[in-house]
C-alpha cells in the first residue's frame, strides 16, 4: 500500500494469560480515517495504546511515521494528538487553566481562544473541569488533542456522552480536518460515526480483525438489501422472475419487498418491468445492508455463516431523479 504512515504487522498483545490483540495487521494512509469497531474487549483501545507508543508489543512489529511508536516516543508525540477514553484532568483547575497548562508542551501551539472556539467551549473557559457535563469534557479533550497541530489524531471513543449536537460538531470538525489532510485512527461504538467519517473500517472481534476494508467492501456480501415498492394487485402476480420477493397485500395494491444482494441490477431490472407494464413502483424504497448486520453476525460465534435469520436492514438509500 503507497504512503502508508502506519504499519502493523502480526501484532500481538498480551496481558499474562489474555492475549488482547492476537496477530493484527493493517496499515493507514495519510489522509484517511480508519476506524477500529468491534465488541467490548475486542482489543480495540490496546492496539490505540501501541500506536500511541504506551505500550509495547508482545511480538509483532509496528511502525508510525517509519518510527517505533515506544521507542521513538519523544520524536512522534508532537506529530500525534491523543484523545483516551478517560482523559487525566486536574477536575479543580478550570478550563482556561487546563489548556494553558497543555499549551506548554507544545512549541507552536493553537491559541487558547482558538482551540476553545473550535470545540465549542468558550462559555466555559472559567468552569471547573469537575463541573463540566460528559459531553463538554470530551470536547475539551478533543481541543487538547488537536492542540499541537496534530498529522495523526488518535480518537478512542470520541463522542461517547455527547448530546446529537455534540456528536455531530464533532465529527464535522474532524471532518473538515481531514480535508485538509489529517490523518485520523478512531474506535467507537457507534456505528453510524464509523459509517459517517471512515474510509476504511477493521472490525475486531476477541483479538483479531475479522473484516478490513471500505465500508462498501466490508458490507458487500455480508448482508442483503431490500428494495420495497407497492404495485396495483393485478401486476403483482406479473413480477419478473427469479425474485426474492415477499408480497402483502394492502387495499388495493401490495406491497413487495425483494431481498438481493445486487440491489443496483435488481433496481434496473424492477424499473424497465415498470415502465413495460406502464406503472411506477409507489413508495419505492432501497434498504442496504447496515454495518449493524456485520457487527451482529460477528458478535456471536454460534451464528450461522449463512445468516439464515430475518435480514435486518437500515438507513434508506434517498432515491434521485
Ligand atoms: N491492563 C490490562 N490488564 C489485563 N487485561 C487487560 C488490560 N487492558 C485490557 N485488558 C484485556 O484485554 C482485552 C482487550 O481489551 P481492550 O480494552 O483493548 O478492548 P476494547 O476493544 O478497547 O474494549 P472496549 O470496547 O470495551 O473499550 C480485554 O479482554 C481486556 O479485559
Amino acid at each position: 500500500m503507497s504512503n502508508a504512515i502506519i504499519e502493523v504487522h502480526d501484532l500481538t498483545v498480551r496481558y499474562g494469560n489474555t492475549v488482547a490483540v492476537d496477530g493484527t495487521s493493517f496499515e493507514v494512509r495519510q489522509g484517511e480515517v480508519f476506524a477500529l469497531l468491534g465488541t467490548n474487549g475486542a482489543g480495540k483501545t490496546t492496539t490505540l495504546d501501541v500506536l500511541e507508543g504506551y505500550l509495547q508489543p508482545s511480538s509483532g512489529a509496528v511502525s508510525v511515521f517509519g518510527l517505533d511508536p515506544s521507542r521513538d516516543r519523544d520524536r512522534l508525540a508532537s506529530r500525534m494528538g491523543i484523545m483516551l477514553q478517560e482523559a487525566g484532568f486536574f477536575e479543580t483547575l478550570t478550563v482556561r487553566q487546563t489548556i494553558t497548562a497543555w499549551r506548554r508542551f507544545y512549541d507552536t501551539p493553537r491559541s487558547l481562544a482558538d482551540t476553545v472556539a473550535l470545540v465549542g467551549i468558550e462559555h466555559r473557559l472559567g468552569t471547573r473541569v469537575n463541573a463540566l457535563s460528559g459531553g463538554e469534557r470530551r470536547r475539551l479533550d478533543l481541543g487538547l488533542a488537536l492542540l499541537g497541530h496534530p498529522e495523526i489524531l488518535f480518537l478512542d471513543e470520541p463522542t461517547t456522552g455527547m448530546d446529537p449536537a455534540g456528536r455531530r460538531d464533532c465529527l464535522e470538525l474532524v471532518a473538515g480536518m481531514v480535508t485538509e489532510g489529517l490523518t485520523v485512527v478512531l474506535t467507537t461504538h457507534y456505528l453510524e460515526e464509523a459509517e459517517q467519517l471512515a474510509h476504511r473500517v477493521a472490525i475486531m472481534h476477541r483479538g483479531r480483525i475479522r473484516r478490513m476494508g471500505t465500508l462498501g467492501e466490508v458490507l458487500t456480501g455480508a448482508s442483503e438489501s431490500t428494495v420495497s415498492f407497492d404495485v396495483p394487485v393485478l401486476l403483482a402476480q406479473r413480477l419478473p422472475s427469479g425474485l426474492d420477493a415477499h408480497t402483502e397485500p394492502r387495499g388495493s395494491t401490495t406491497e413487495i419487498t425483494v431481498r438481493t444482494a445486487d440491489p443496483e441490477t435488481t433496481l434496473r431490472a424492477l424499473l424497465g418491468w415498470a415502465e413495460s407494464h406502464r406503472t411506477s413502483l409507489e413508495r419505492l424504497q432501497v434498504r442496504r445492508g447496515s454495518l449493524e448486520d456485520v457487527f451482529l453476525g460477528l458478535s456471536d460465534d454460534d451464528l450461522p455463516a449463512s445468516g439464515d435469520g430475518p435480514a435486518r436492514t437500515s438507513d434508506p438509500i434517498p432515491m434521485g431523479a
